[in-house]
């Protein structure tokens, strides 16, 4: 009697850890954690991730940090115009074998040194970023005119720190940053299980989106509110006068601006820091929109 043939299984999926473990041993490969690799093996958290982002038919799509191609893959099948950043050459064979077939533009470099301002308008940021690099990275995206939005996946603690307003626990100068650009919504947290090897800590996706009708901030304005949230427990006055500015011009200036001349920086709204700003002299008409 010939035995029924076994009924032929479903290859595992690429964000499998089988299949992740598979590619890094065949590839001869240990994750680099000075370059913050934590690849994502969890289904649901990529999909999500990817629809969050607006990663759709024909969109310009930027990912910062590919990895071994599983988010890559996912934005790239649905039609998403892909362009990829990666820094570790180690994973050019690797993106090869789990890109083939796909129309992704992998660009090998540092993405500390890609022009951001050359991306196409309407352009949508959809990564899982290495965490080392993450306010840079923000801040680059940020003052990109071509970018509308960011979704990302950073650390727990990172989006707090973007969502926070004055007065909140977290806020600081990315804080300010986040709200000056446009606005922040917190997608969902992420466990550390849903990586290899798992990070130390837990991780979320948020999703943020940017005003271009409206000016970008001046550049001398973002220095100041950087300078004075740079110890944001402490005086505002402190941080100015520690940044340059003379004690009694700063005092004159939060009398004239209503704040109190021992407020903390930290509780400071930021109408009230632009309206400071130009009473001091600083910036030009983004600083007031
Ligand atoms: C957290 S892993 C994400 C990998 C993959 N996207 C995933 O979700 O599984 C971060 C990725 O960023 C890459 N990376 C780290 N520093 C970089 C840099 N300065 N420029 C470009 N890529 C970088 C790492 O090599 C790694 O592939």
């Amino acid at each position: 009697m010939t035995q029924p043939e076994p009924a032929p299984t479903a290859p595992l999926p690429l964000y499998s850890p089988v299949r992740v473990r598979d590619l890094l041993a065949r590839h001869g490969l240990k994750p680099t954690k000075s370059l913050g690799q934590n690849f994502l093996i969890d289904g649901n958290i990529l999909r999500s991730i990817a629809e969050a982002g607006g990663a759709e038919s024909g969109v310009p799509v930027l990912e910062v940090g590919p990895g071994l191609g599983v988010l890559t893959r996912e934005l790239a099948s649905r039609g998403a115009r892909v362009t990829a950043l990666e820094k570790d050459e180690r994973l050019k064979p690797v993106l090869a074998e789990t890109l083939a077939g796909l129309d992704v533009n992998v660009v090998w470099g540092d993405a500390l040194d890609f022009d951001y301002a050359s991306l196409p308008a309407g352009t949508r940021v959809i990564a899982n970023l290495p965490y080392y690099i993450t306010g840079v990275l923000l801040s680059r995206f940020m003052q990109a005119p071509g970018v509308l939005s960011a979704t990302v996946l950073v650390q727990k603690e990172v989006a707090q720190r973007l969502a926070a307003r004055p007065g909140q626990d977290n806020y600081g100068f990315l804080s300010a940053l986040a709200a000056l650009h446009g606005t922040v919504r917190h997608v969902r947290d992420v466990p550390r299980g849903a990586f290899l090897p798992a990070p130390d800590v837990t991780s979320s996706v948020v999703r943020l989106d940017f005003d271009r009708s409206r000016p970008l901030p001046d550049p001398a304005f973002l220095k100041f509110v950087e300078a004075a949230l740079h110890h944001r427990r402490k005086t505002l006055r402190n941080n100015l006068r520690l940044a340059g500015f003379e004690g009694e011009t700063v005092g004159a200036a939060l009398e004239a601006t209503g704040l109190r001349p021992d407020v903390r920086a930290e509780d400071v709204p930021l109408e009230d820091l632009r309206t400071l700003a130009q009473r001091l002299g600083i910036g030009g008409p983004g600083v007031i929109r």
